[in-house]
């Protein structure tokens, strides 16, 4: 089992190795306020659940969602009169990480609106995005379909992933980190 384990280990290294050779990827965490992004960046970074306040500014980790997988990870606060700030960002960013409140079914079309214009600059266009549907633990949370669906994803960038999580269970977390390191070596062979 010992010996198993550490080979899915080896390969998971060598898949994931190319991302750090080449150059580090730099990661952007974007989202309405309240969608969870500064509670994932700590999830990721520290393991554990922190108590939060809503971002003015932003919080950069390195973080090591898996060995051999560095990601400097930028989460900006997403409160209305901030996200005029999001583009200051974009610039040599790898990939997108938009992360929604799965509970927040009022304002889904302002997150899809937000999404949209995002991956309408140039600089992002063509970064793949994994979509982080947050809060899965809540009771009237959306399925990860029904949000595929009402943020439209078809038609945005030809490289994105939904994922279900929750920082509350530590579900699907790290496993969206992955998503993005595949999507990246994706985007970066074609
Ligand atoms: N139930 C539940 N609550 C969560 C989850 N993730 C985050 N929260 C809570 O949601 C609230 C907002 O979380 P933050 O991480 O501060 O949200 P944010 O996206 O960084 O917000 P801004 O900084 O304002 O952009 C906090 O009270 C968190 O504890 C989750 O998976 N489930
Ligand atoms: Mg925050």
């Amino acid at each position: 089992m010992g010996i198993l384990l550490s080979k899915i280990a080896d390969t998971l290294y060598t898949a994931y190795s190319f991302v750090n050779e080449s150059k580090p990827c730099r990661i952007l965490l974007l989202g309405l306020d309240n969608a969870g992004k500064t509670s994932i960046l700590y999830k990721v970074k520290l393991k554990e659940n922190v108590c939060t306040i809503p971002t003015i500014g932003f919080n950069v980790e390195t973080v090591q969602p898996a060995k051999g997988l560095n990601f400097t990870v930028w989460d900006v606060g997403g409160q209305k009169r901030l996200r005029a700030l999001w583009h200051h960002y974009y610039n040599d960013a790898s990939g997108l990480v938009f992360v929604v409140d799965s509970n927040d079914v009022e304002r889904m079309d302002e997150a899809r609106e937000e999404l949209h214009s995002i991956m309408q600059d140039d600089n992002m266009r063509h970064v793949p995005v994994v979509v982080m549907a947050n809060k899965q633990d809540l009771p009237n949370a959306l399925s990860p379909e029904t949000i595929r669906d009402k943020l439209q994803l078809s038609e945005i960038s030809k490289q994105w992933y939904i994922q279900a999580c929750s920082v509350k269970t530590g579900e699907g977390i790290s496993e969206s980190f992955l998503q993005m390191a595949d999507l990246i070596k994706r985007n970066e062979c074609n």
